[in-house]
């Protein structure tokens, strides 16, 4: 019988992702919290909720059932129960600076009287100083900026359900992300494969779990087959992360054998490794020209398990060479994003036009701003589905940055 999570590849057809809809959390914030927050401008929420209603529907009208991140959380703490809820939140307020004293005792106080669907979307969507009738003198608060808003700020990537889990083989890992702002996203998808009866007891391997100091999100973590990964080496992804799921991955029964390390530029624009490279096809990629230098040149290790025991390492420079070895492809289509046009490469990558997210072999779907790439790609034989993006990509992500894919059938 399938996993509640069996993902064996980047393009097999979809069946179940999960989605999280936008909602008070990405308006729920000024221009100056921007930066911090990881957004480069606040989304008009009505608009972004349609775009993402849009996208939904998209993908249910391809067969894909969607399950909401939101709604999952919930579930999954009322199963767990009273205890599992008090843990939950527990932890949700020392991640967000009170692990105790009189502000964490009025926060939990007000978070308590909640239903637990209303919890879950009041921590979602942030708690200001001025909602509680509580005005903190303790030392804790002493310290903080007096003018500042919040006790608890808003989560407003947590539409983007790529990062904080990433389903490999029959499980996922559960990460530990770069930044503060996106750090406490992780506790929902921990607690859904914990709690959720869906996915709780089904046997689901967890190849590396939240609680760690280095760092990997999952729009670095690529499923090229049921051997091979690939994880961007990234502003967002550490070595030592790498290092340590593979030798999580090569000593269990996960099937994967390899995982090819691709160091991208660190910056914010490509924070990940699938804003700028995904696999569409079986022999078919979206590159951004940007990352690649003289020749096509880019730095990637191989790694394998080696014969002492250790990793063993092969660093190479021919992305296209590396892919043909390690997926046992004879030839192989690299698509540049904008067509290869500096300036349209960089405003539609800019734009996630590399960032697509297959629903099956050659089927992708993309937002409509990127034409010039869609184009390409139609040009290129795969069939392209677009939606909807004015509001969406202000979060700079795209249709694979909104997505976990939970299910995909095997190619
Ligand atoms: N996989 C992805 O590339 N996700 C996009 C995340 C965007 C978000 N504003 C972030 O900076 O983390």
């Amino acid at each position: 019988m399938t996993k509640p999570i069996h993902v064996t590849s980047e393009i097999g057809k979809l069946k179940t992702v999960l989605l999280k809809r936008p909602d008070v959390e990405v308006e729920n914030f000024t221009p100056d919290m921007m930066p911090r927050l990881l957004f480069d401008d606040i989304p008009y929420l009505p608009t972004a909720q349609k775009e993402h209603d849009y996208f939904a529907d998209t993908l249910r009208d391809n067969g894909v059932e969607v399950l909401y991140l939101e709604k999952l959380a919930a579930e999954a703490l009322d199963a767990g129960g009273d205890e599992v809820k008090n843990t939950f939140l527990e932890t949700m307020l020392a991640e967000s600076g009170y692990a105790a004293g009189v502000t964490h005792d009025a926060l939990k106080e007000y978070l308590s009287t909640m239903t637990t669907q209303a919890m879950v979307n009041k921590i979602m969507g942030g708690i200001r100083k001025n909602e509680l009738d509580f005005v903190p003198r303790d030392l804790v608060s002493a310290a903080e900026e007096e003018d500042y808003e919040f006790f608890m700020d808003p989560m407003p990537n947590l539409y983007f359900t790529r990062d904080p889990a990433a389903s490999i083989g029959d499980g996922l890992s559960i990460n530990h992300m770069t930044f503060p702002a996106r750090q406490r996203e992780s506790l929902f998808m921990e607690n859904i494969i914990k709690y959720h009866p869906r996915f709780a007891n089904q046997g689901l391997q967890v190849w590396r779990d939240w609680n760690h100091t280095t760092r990997i999100e999952g729009g670095d973590e690529l499923v090229l087959s049921d051997t091979v990964l690939a994880i961007g080496v990234s502003q967002r992804t550490s070595a030592d992360a790498i290092e340590d799921i593979a030798r999580n991955l090569f000593s269990s029964d996960s099937g994967y054998e390899k995982i090819i390390a691709i160091r991208i530029p660190h910056n914010h624009a490509m924070m990940h490794l699938d804003t700028v490279f995904t696999m569409i096809n079986k022999d078919q990629f979206t590159v951004h020209p940007g990352i690649l230098g003289e020749g096509g040149h880019i730095d990637t290790w191989t790694i394998t398990q080696g014969s002492d025991g250790e990793l063993s390492l092969d660093h190479r420079t021919d992305l296209k060479q590396v892919l043909k070895d390690a997926l046992h492809l004879d030839d192989l289509d690299l698509i540049p994003t904008g067509n290869g046009d500096p300036i349209i490469a960089g405003r539609e990558q800019w734009n996630d036009g590399s960032n697509t997210l297959a629903i099956a072999p050659g089927v992708v779907v993309t937002y409509n701003r990127n034409y010039v790439s869609n184009q390409l790609l139609r040009e290129h034989g795969l069939k392209v589905l677009e939606v909807l993006s004015s509001e969406l990509s202000r979060g700079r992500g795209g249709p694979r940055c909104m997505s976990m894919p939970l299910v995909r059938e095997d190619l």
